[in-house]
């Protein structure tokens, strides 16, 4: 156990891993996954389109969609979450392009600070959008690295707000 660990409160702040399913994750935003989409064939029937699986939100002053790559590095669990952020004037996708699961941290807001947070691992190839606005944890592989395609918000104004939390929470599975 790391010395920050030692150093918690085992009983309250710790958080355990759920699985991700699509109820669980809907006050947050939604799942990207092939399973349980509206699908149709398209290109003579060689290519089927699972449709409409996300809700892109922009804001703000030439706000506009970004698409992006993400390397990431491995997290071990348990984790000190000591942080969430937040991106005010947009959604923010995470579609992985490995194999590898991740974990999904998200929080309700209480009067502008973040609730008690809740977390979640992905299926091997489940990817979030986590909608405008909503606390989350930091992209988190596990695993192994990991790359990711990210679509969110760019433009002008601050994008991003941070809440640390004064005490630490554990995510353990
Ligand atoms: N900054 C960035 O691209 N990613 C973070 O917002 C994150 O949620 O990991
Ligand atoms: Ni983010």
């Amino acid at each position: 156990m790391s010395e920050i660990e030692a150093k918690l409160p085992e009983s309250g702040t710790t958080l355990p891993v759920r699985s991700l399913t699509r109820a669980a994750f809907a006050p947050f935003g939604d799942v990207i996954a092939m399973d349980e989409a509206k699908s149709f064939p398209i290109n003579g029937g060689k290519c089927t389109r699972h449709h409409d699986l996300a809700s892109v939100e922009t804001a703000g002053p030439d706000a506009r969609v970004l698409i992006s790559l993400l390397r990431g590095e491995p997290y071990e669990l348990p984790l000190t979450l000591t942080m969430v952020e937040r991106h005010p004037l947009g959604s923010q996708a995470f579609v992985p392009l490995t194999r590898n699961t991740f974990l999904v941290v998200v929080a309700p807001d209480e009067g502008g600070r973040p609730g008690r947070p809740i977390a979640f691992e992905t299926a091997p190839g489940q990817g979030v959008n986590i909608a405008r606005n909503v606390w989350h944890g930091i992209l988190t592989p596990l695993h192994g690295v990991s790359d990711f395609v990210v679509i969110d918000r760019g433009g002008e104004g601050c994008n991003l707000e941070e809440h640390f939390f004064d005490t630490p929470y554990r995510v353990a599975r």
